[in-house]
């Protein structure tokens, strides 16, 4: 009750809105206008000065509680594309992998008090409509619509349009579950169909939105389409995930005058819960993003293969049909051994590989890795100069299984694209690399970043720009790298005293030398990266033993 109350600011008459302001001018000259109409509403108001406006999509669908179709799904899809996405939900359901338990409309009035809460003030690009469970409801939506005036722009497949209406007709589920029953047909035929300007039937569907007669071919989808497209609509998508006998994932587009076929591998997978509302307000997405809706529904088909093929063998509920991972994160989290966030005493003995001298001694990048862990490692950089991508991709996997076997972190160095396909515990990176900051952005907050410094200042800036740790270097000359700057211990010293990251010293460092290192006894300095001593040797294991013990020594001795 208290909502209603404070619900009393909404109902005086909206006022006038860029949607008003379109209604009054012709196709095409929408994109600019809109800008135009930004640009003095960024004038009048000062508060929107040097914000940016987003991409948004206004999902007016049923909530599944199995969070894999519906509401939920459209939330997870828009975010995965970077769009924003509001809610009006028509109906509760409670749903799991097993079918549809039952289902709870909301009131049409709710429904339209919710409508008016976002068209009223949040203006989204694009609206997307899911599950619609009566007339009445439908009716509340068109209406809104028309008060608002939402979808006056026009899509064609060429220009650049925001403002469309996506029509999912959810009536049934690929798990055979009835979301809507026959009584919606009427509206969605003569209400809601002909002012959508894609609508995205699966098979069952467009069959039920004509005469009832089954679907099973391409051809079949074809003549539906067209069918489908003579009721009002400007696009009609068939998808055909649920063809039978058929290899390929194929939906048909036909847009009035061609028809599109976009066909994908179909993905071997019981986890497709949810795949028609995901790409329908995938669709929506890129269409709030300005595509055509050509380009839209390529890319939307091409995201939800990608994440049901990312899907494929995750396991959420007993039932027949599981919901995919829309966010593409989940399995890398739910790895056996579940990965720390990272501890300075992990630069205790950093082992650094080094591909020539492995082909030197013959043995695989792998093989050297397993050694120095064995051996005492407590974290891994796999430093791959000349090996080919896809071949450095196949061994970082390799040795990831490795490190996580031991609890060891493992790093790539300079190849954020490797760190990220093999989704590697983080990078190291030179001056001369990609800036950290941006490193950061595209690795997100939890992986580790390292940074080479030389200098206090760089140290700082390191600090600045969000990393880890910084290795400091070289201390001692040596031909791992080629034109490098020996700083010497007084060098170390310096960036150690100055610096606010832990540091593990570089260069040179050796069983003969790691005492005098250790030695300097700063307590930022946390241990010593060594690539020659481990790996320029015949026994990887033995000198591993050695020097971790060496170390050991040398930091009891400081204490
Ligand atoms: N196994 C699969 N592999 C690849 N793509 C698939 C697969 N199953 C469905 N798709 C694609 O997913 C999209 C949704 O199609 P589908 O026919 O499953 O919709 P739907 O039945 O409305 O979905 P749901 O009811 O499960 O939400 C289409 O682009 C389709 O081609
Ligand atoms: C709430 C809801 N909307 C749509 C679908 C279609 O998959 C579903 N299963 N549940
Ligand atoms: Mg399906």
């Amino acid at each position: 009750m208290g909502f209603h109350l404070c619900s009393q600011a909404f109902h005086s008459t909206p006022t006038p809105t860029h949607n008003q302001f379109l209604h009054s001018i012709s196709r095409g000259f929408v994109r600019t206008r809109v800008s135009n109409l930004r640009a003095m509403q960024q004038e009048e108001e000062p508060k929107h000065l040097g914000k940016v406006r987003v991409p948004h999509v206004l999902t007016v669908a049923g909530s599944d509680s199995g969070a894999g179709a519906g509401i939920q799904a459209d939330l997870k899809a828009c975010s995965a594309r970077g769009v924003y996405c509001s809610t009006v939900i028509t109906a509760v359901t409670a749903q799991n992998t097993v079918g549809v338990q039952g289902v709870n409309v909301v009131a049409e009035d709710f429904v339209r008090e919710q409508l008016k809460s976002v068209l009223s003030d949040m203006h989204p690009d694009v609206v997307k409509t899911g599950m619609l469970p009566s007339p009445g409801i439908i009716k509340v939506l068109c209406q809104s619509l028309k008060e608002f005036q939402v979808r006056v722009a026009s899509v064609d497949n060429t220009n650049f349009v925001k403002e469309a209406l996506v029509v999912d007709p959810v009536m049934v589920s690929t798990s055979g579950d009835v979301l809507a029953g026959p009584l919606i047909l009427a509206s969605f035929r003569e209400e809601l169909l002909p002012m959508a300007d894609i609508v995205t039937p699966n098979l069952r569907e467009a069959s039920a939105l004509l005469d009832g007669a089954p679907l099973q071919t391409v051809g079949d989808m074809r003549s539906a389409a067209k069918s489908i497209h003579d009721i009002g609509p400007r696009n009609v998508l068939v998808k055909g995930g649920d063809l039978p006998e058929s290899s390929d994932a194929v939906d048909v587009l036909f847009d009035g005058k061609e028809f599109y076929e976009f066909r994908s591998t179909r993905i071997i997978t019981s986890n497709t819960h949810g795949t028609g509302c995901t790409l329908a307000s995938s669709i929506a997405a890129e269409l709030a993003r300005g595509s055509s809706v050509l380009s839209a529904v390529k890319i939307a088909k091409r995201y939800v293969g990608s994440a049901l093929d990312y899907s494929k063998d995750i396991l959420i509920g007993g039932g027949r049909q599981g919901p995919f991972d829309h966010l593409m994160k989940l399995k890398h989290n739910a790895l056996p051994c579940m990965r720390r966030p990272f501890d300075p005493s992990d630069l205790l003995m950093y082992a650094v590989t080094d591909s020539r001298m492995n082909k030197r001694w013959g043995r695989s990048m792998s093989d050297a890795v397993k050694a120095a862990i064995e051996g005492g490692a407590t974290i891994v950089q796999l430093r791959e100069k000349d090996t080919d991508t896809g071949d450095f991709l196949e061994a970082a996997k390799t040795c990831l299984e490795i490190c996580r076997r031991h609890n060891v972190p493992l790093l790539i160095n300079d190849r954020i694209d490797i760190a990220l396909a093999c989704d590697a515990d983080g990078v190291h990176i030179g001056q001369s690399d990609m800036p950290a900051r941006v490193a950061r952005t595209i690795l997100g907050p939890d992986k580790i970043i390292g940074i080479s410094c030389k200098t206090p200042q760089q140290a700082e800036k390191a600090w600045i720009d969000g990393a880890d740790y910084i290795g400091c270097g070289g201390v001692y000359p040596t031909n791992t790298k080629e034109n490098n700057i020996t700083v010497g211990l007084d060098g170390l010293k310096t960036v150690c005293l100055e610096s606010k990251l832990p540091v593990v010293a570089i260069g040179g460092i050796g069983i003969s030398n790691v005492r005098a290192v250790m030695e300097l006894g700063v307590p930022s300095l946390k241990g010593v990266a060594v690539v020659s001593a481990l790996f320029d040797r015949e026994c990887v294991l033995t000198e591993s033993r050695n020097l971790l013990r060496a170390i050991m020594d040398s930091t009891k001795a400081v204490k």
